[in-house]
């Protein structure tokens, strides 16, 4: 059993050893199938040479029988027993006979068979024994027995010698066979085998192709070769393309890295557990995660999210395009280390593998982050108002809205004020836009302390504030707030070193009762804002039906003030200013009246602001100034019989038509054109203008007088009255406004200031004019505290050219001849 075992171990190491090397291989089986073969072979010849070989000795028993067929054919004619028994005798000295039966007849001549013998017919040969004289008688039988054994035994052996050398020769030819097949077949491949083993496919063309052992160069073994160097060449080929590829794939994958590393946008990528398998150094930079951090961690992991999107729906959004496949744009935004809010518009691809599985995304994302401050703050300037902070006319329209439509649907009321500015125009002129614009501010940070939170403030442009009040149920709340406002209003604000004073004028209507339209509703509110100012400012207006005729009279009038001009419905008309001192009308002031077609006169103070704000009120200004200047000029030519000073002219001057600034020189040329005696001419303006940008007041001003104009301050004391500014400015004449002359004979303190500005003017060097004198008590009091020139209907009444011209030649010398216009 052990032998067995270790024989089969012994032919598997051999088989495997045998498989290593091609000459034991081949010569192992050509020897094998030597073996085989001459075993089969040797088993086939020694049959056949066995029996061959025992017919052989057959016919050689036959042959012996032969020889002595003359002998047993004498013995048994004779019947000779002896002679039978002596050829028996000498036949049994052959070894390949075992047994001889002589017969004649029935008599048995001889009958021997050696001792031990097994008869088998096979090896019996029995003969007729013709007679010896012939004629074909057959005189007897012999038979000889061979000896089987015997003949076996020498069968075998010779087929066993022939099988052994049929075996030595065909294990002979199988050696020769092994040994050509070794030198022309084996030893040539081995050969080949080696070469084909140094071959260095890199190597140089040469030295990388195999060249067939000598000798075999046209045989298989040199089309293995030549097939093989064509393999050979197609290796290289495809090792050069292929290498060729690597280096693309190379270069590609260093100039994407190269993209990617720098790249300012952030790019991560994560894999179906949403864990982050690669980041880019923009994405570390802008997290504030270095990348290590940043890798395998899964996003909810990350806190950086929170402020504009939870990490769970981002990762929903991340499920979703894995999903769908779908692309998504995602906003993220976080807050980096030093607070910067930064934002990220995300956008994220799924990613596939070799097998068109999803096995990941790719999201990339870019800094938006000034980008959306820019929207933002376009946005919030397109909301609100730049200056205040509050919501502008365009967000305001919008929020209104919103609150008519709830309103409309819970059935409630909704209170819109209308806040306007009482002599904001007056500080923005005079102390500058700077100081207008910190008053605006401050202005806007008290309205929204009067207000609750859930209403809604705005700024409309300018001066105009609005305050919607939802779920407003009484007006007398609406008139508390309205109050409130006024009241923190008339607080002086001091601002940027000034103190001014300012109020407001509040319009107050109603959603639904006045109006249930955005725009009507507005246009209500203005009306009653209006109507406030109209009542003396400072106070609030319910908006009333009779306010939206008088709005739509305004409108009406605006309308017709643009023709009034050229249509010659526009007149000036003169009131006379008296002399204290002679008793005599030596001065005048233009007023302008409009003798409207429909409505008769119509009053300066009516249309006057209406053509300030349609901008008419420049070429009426002017107008204005030249009829002026013509009477100016009359009225001179009358009066230098008169004595005294001479006349002049005063004309109003628009704050507005003023700041243009374009009109001194006209003015300047035409008095020379007309010949005007120089201060026959004075420009009235209103002390606001003194307070606004000093140096170009101060020239414009400077201007009118070396054009021989001189300057008058109108309704002083009404408005800021800024004594020092007096100082710096050349004013001619100071006109003491009338609602400090109408009660002067009963009201001390009027007196008193009459006083005062008249004691200031002229220690500054500035006469003093009273306005709105209808008494003579009025006229006595100012007398005496030294006002020079006095104007009222004491005197007289504004009245047309013609009358004026006919009221002064007539106290004129009535030797002037009164010239027409
Ligand atoms: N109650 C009373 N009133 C008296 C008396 N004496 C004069 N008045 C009125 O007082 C106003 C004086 O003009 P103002 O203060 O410059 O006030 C003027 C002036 O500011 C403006 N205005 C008039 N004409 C012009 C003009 O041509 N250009 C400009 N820019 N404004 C003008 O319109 C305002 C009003 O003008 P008017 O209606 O003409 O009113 C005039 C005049 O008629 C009096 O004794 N008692």
């Amino acid at each position: 059993m052990n032998k067995t075992f270790m024989l089969q171990r012994m032919w598997v190491w051999f088989r495997q050893w045998g498989r290593g090397s091609l000459v034991i291989d081949s010569t192992f089986r050509v020897l094998m199938v030597g073996a085989l073969l001459a075993a089969l072979f040797a088993m086939g010849s020694m049959a056949f040479i066995r029996d061959q070989e025992t017919k052989r000795l057959m016919a050689h028993v036959d042959a012996l029988l032969s020889t002595v067929e003359s002998s047993v054919s004498v013995a048994c004619f004779t019947g000779d027993a002896t002679l039978a028994g002596d050829i028996s005798r000498g036949l049994l000295t052959n070894k390949l006979v075992a047994g001889v039966r002589i017969s004649a007849g029935k008599a048995v001549l001889t009958d021997r068979l050696r001792e031990g013998t097994i008869k088998d017919e096979r090896f019996v040969v029995t003969r007729p024994i013709p007679s010896p004289f012939g004629a074909g008688d057959m005189v007897g039988e012999v038979t000889l027995v061979a000896d089987g054994e015997f003949i076996r035994a020498q069968a075998m052996s010779y087929s066993q010698i022939s099988a052994i050398f049929l075996v030595m020769e065909l294990l002979a030819v199988s050696i020769a066979v092994a040994l050509v097949m070794l030198h022309t077949v084996v030893r040539p491949i081995r050969e080949f085998s080696r070469r084909v083993h140094d071959v260095d496919i890199n190597a140089s063309k040469v030295d990388a192709y195999v060249i067939p052992p000598e000798g075999n160069e046209k045989n298989e073994i040199g089309r293995l070769a030549a097939d093989f160097n064509i393999m050979i060449g197609n290796v290289r080929d495809l090792l050069a393309a292929e290498h060729a590829m690597q280096e693309e794939i190379a270069t590609r994958e260093r100039r994407f890295r190269t993209l990617v590393e720098n790249s300012p946008d952030i790019i991560a990528r994560y894999d179906r557990d949403f864990r982050r398998v690669f980041v880019n150094p923009a994405y570390a930079h802008e997290t504030g995660t270095p990348i290590e951090r940043a890798l395998q961690r899964p996003v909810e992991d990350d806190t950086i999210w929170r402020p504009h999107m939870s990490c769970e729906e981002y990762q929903a959004r991340l499920r979703h395009v894995m999903l769908t496949g779908k692309p998504d744009h995602v906003l993220l935004e976080w807050h980096r280390d030093d607070g910067r809010l930064v934002s990220h518009e995300m956008y994220i691809v799924a990613e596939y593998d070799g097998n068109g599985q999803v096995e990941g995304t790719l999201a990339i994302g870019r800094d938006m982050t000034e980008r959306l401050a820019v929207e933002r703050l376009l946005q919030r300037q397109a909301s609100y108002d730049a200056l205040t902070g509050l919501l502008n006319r365009r967000m305001f329209g919008e929020r209104l809205r919103e609150e008519i439509a709830h309103a409309e649907r819970t059935g409630t009321a909704i209170g819109v004020l209308f806040i306007d500015l009482d002599r904001f125009k007056e500080v923005n002129d005079t102390l500058g836009h700077e100081v207008g614009d910190l008053l605006l501010v401050d202005a806007a940070r008290r309205l929204t302390h009067c207000v609750r939170e859930s209403d809604i403030v705005a700024r409309l442009g300018g001066d105009e504030f609005i305050v919607v009040v939802p779920n407003a149920v009484e007006a007398k709340h609406l008139a508390r707030i309205a109050g409130e406002i006024i009241q923190r209003m008339e607080q002086p604000f001091h601002v940027d070193g000034n103190t001014c004073y300012i109020s407001a004028s509040i319009g107050i209507t109603c959603f639904p009762e006045d109006a249930t339209q955005q725009e009507t509703l507005l246009s209500c509110a203005d009306q009653a804002m209006y109507a406030a100012k109209e009542q003396g400012r400072n106070g609030f207006s319910f908006f009333t039906r009779e306010m939206q005729t008088q709005s739509q009279n305004r409108l009406h009038l605006a309308n017709d003030l643009r023709e009034a001009l050229a249509n010659n419905q526009l007149q000036v008309w003169f009131q006379p200013i008296a002399e204290v001192a002679t008793g005599e009308v030596v001065k005048a002031e233009a007023l302008l009246r409009w003798v409207h077609p429909d409505r008769g006169m119509v009053s300066p103070a009516q249309f006057v602001p209406i053509a300030e704000e349609n901008g008419c009120i420049h070429d009426i200004g002017n107008w204005v100034f030249q009829r002026s200047a013509l009477m100016a000029k009359q009225w001179s030519d009358l009066f230098p019989s008169v004595g005294g000073d001479a006349p002049s002219i005063s004309v109003n001057l628009s704050p507005r038509q003023f700041t243009r600034g374009d009109f001194s020189d006209h003015w300047a040329a035409y008095i020379n054109e007309i010949g005007l005696q120089t201060e026959s001419i004075v420009v009235e303006i209103t002390e606001g203008l003194l307070l606004s940008d000093a140096s170009d007041i101060l020239g414009k001003l400077e201007n009118l007088r070396a054009a021989g104009m001189q300057v008058a301050l109108d309704d002083f004391g009404t408005g800021y009255s800024a004594m020092a500014y007096l100082k710096k400015f050349p004013i001619d004449y100071l006109k003491i406004d009338r609602s400090f002359v109408r009660d002067i004979d009963a009201d001390a303190n009027d007196r008193a200031i009459a006083e005062a500005i008249v004691a200031m003017a002229h220690k500054l060097g500035i006469k003093v004019v009273a306005e709105g004198v209808e008494t003579e008590a009025q006229r006595d009091i100012l007398a005496s505290v030294g006002c020079e020139y006095l104007q009222g209907y004491l005197y007289a009444k504004p009245m047309p050219e013609d009358e004026f011209l006919a009221y002064v030649s007539h106290r004129a010398a009535p030797r002037v001849k009164v010239a027409s216009l």
